[in-house]
């Protein structure tokens, strides 16, 4: 299987290639060739099948022969033995034809796990097999930050950066990355926004020179290493629910656009995906899009589900590559309008692609905390603020016959002040993080300069 970028000018690359590039090298993302299809037969003999030989099926389908089927198993097993429910994703019913999606079982207690637990070990095998060492970016809100250092802590074959926004982090979120102190692990708290962050590391990408000379990988849902991942738990949960039978609507909290472009992917794979519907906080601009075809940048308001508190949405040009029908030429000058005057119009017909496959709503701050209380009043189900951004919005477009599962992307206990002034309910962090604020920081602030950042990396990489 081959991989080719959104843009159209870098070469396309195998799998493993794909993953250690993590961004194209002409600035776009890389995306499969085609998508690789599944039959009905195929999705129903999911039912009843633990979830990382689920994984193991849709993976291997995108490493081919790259990758041998005992290694791939077993980077699988191990990355879903570290999860504490036998499930990896359960579903519960929240109210009738409503499901959650708890995708918060594994070490960080968000969704990020899922992807990153393999990513780590899937760039590990590669790198130790080719005798390298690779510096590792990645740009967080919180949790990719969190799960990423958790996945590649102590590895002898990556240095990992991870740039949060100084501030605009929950406590536990950062907490849970700068009291990691592993020497191959390096807290970077930037003085800025999310989009600051991943500008920067896409600026990284971009700069040629530097990315050869510390040789540069990303954690990002930029890098298809993370998406292949997500797309497995879209199966899995639509099986659950009678799937191939029947079709089954999502809605996705959504931010940098991975998770809700993962359940695209399930779609285009043949899953019967009905609605997916995007389901944004007080940040809205990909509603704002689907509503008037134009994709403008307005500004970042803090929010209680700062996890989503972004507007530059990395994986839209995933989607909007396929909604002009893989017209790389196309992609590339509406990213550069982009990038010039903070917005561009989508083509007519690329409007009416992505209006035919996904729905968008809003949840804001008052209503977020309405839905926490709300949810916890009426059946004791505790929902973090990111969560119940989805949930507001589900319940916009539940109540069909087609069952609804709305992703329940972080556990409560990552947002326990905001969770406690809606609910009145103080969620617990589990024991293993029992400590959490007795456990010693390390964590360097930095300007947000370019140059400043990329000597710091420099400086302190194996991989140079
Ligand atoms: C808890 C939580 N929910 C939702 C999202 C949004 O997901 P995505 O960025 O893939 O759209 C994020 C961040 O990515 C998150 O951390
Ligand atoms: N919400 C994210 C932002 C980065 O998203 P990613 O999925 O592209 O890594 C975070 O928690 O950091």
């Amino acid at each position: 299987m081959q991989f080719v970028s959104t843009r159209g000018q870098a070469p396309a690359l195998s799998f493993s290639d794909a993953v250690l590039a993590g961004l194209a090298a002409d600035g776009g993302l890389y995306v499969p060739k085609s998508w690789p299809q599944l039959t009905p037969a195929d999705i129903a003999d999911f039912a009843g099948k633990p979830y990382a030989e689920v994984a193991y099926a849709i993976i291997s389908r995108f490493t081919g022969d790259e990758i041998a089927g005992a290694t791939l198993r077993s980077i699988i097993d191990r990355a879903y033995a570290e999860f504490r429910h036998p499930s990896v994703a359960p579903l519960v019913e929240l109210e009738p034809n409503h499901f959650l999606l708890e995708m918060f079982h594994g070490p960080t207690l968000a969704f990020k796990d899922v992807a990153m637990q393999f990513l780590s070990r899937i760039m590990d095998h590669i790198l130790g097999e080719r005798g390298l060492k690779a510096s590792i970016v990645g740009a967080t809100s919180g949790d990719t930050g969190s799960a990423a250092i958790e996945a590649f802590r102590g590895r002898d074959t990556t240095d990992i950066f991870i740039l949060h926004p100084r501030g605009r982090t929950s406590e536990v979120q950062r907490r849970q990355m700068t009291t990691v102190l592993d020497s191959n692990v390096h807290n970077i708290a930037l003085e800025g926004t999310f989009d600051d962050c991943q500008d920067a590391v896409k600026a990284m990408f971009n700069h040629h020179a530097f990315r050869d000379h510390v040789r540069l990988s990303g954690v990002n849902s930029i890098n298809w290493g993370r998406i292949v991942a997500q797309i497995v738990y879209y199966f899995t949960a639509a099986v659950s629910l009678g799937a191939p039978h029947r079709v089954i609507n999502f809605t996705v909290p959504t931010g940098n656009f991975g998770d809700i472009f993962a359940g695209y992917c399930a779609k285009r794979m043949g899953l019967p995906i009905g609605q997916l519907v995007i389901a944004t906080n007080a940040n809205d601009i990909l509603r704002r899009t689907l509503e008037t075809g134009r994709y403008e940048m307005s500004g970042v308001a803090p929010t209680i589900s700062p996890s989503m508190d972004i507007q530059i949405s990395s994986n839209f040009e995933r989607l909007l590559f396929e909604a002009v029908d893989r017209d790389a030429d196309v992609v590339g000058r509406l990213m550069a309008t982009l990038k010039q005057s903070r917005g561009f119009d989508l083509p007519e017909q690329a409007l009416d692609a992505i209006r035919r496959e996904f729905a968008a709503g809003t949840t804001d701050e008052a209503k977020t905390r309405r839905t926490i209380a709300e949810t916890y009043r009426r059946g004791g189900y505790l929902l973090d603020p990111h969560t119940a951004v989805g949930v507001g919005v589900a319940r916009e477009f539940a109540g069909t016959a087609t069952p609804m599962v709305t992703l329940a992307t972080a556990h409560p206990a990552k947002f326990p002040a905001a969770v406690a002034e809606a609910s009145g309910v103080e969620p617990a962090l589990p024991a293993w993080l029992g400590d959490l604020y007795e456990r010693p920081e390390r964590v360097t602030v930095l300007a947000n300069d370019q140059q400043i950042i990329e000597d710091f990396i420099g400086s302190r990489t194996r991989a140079a």
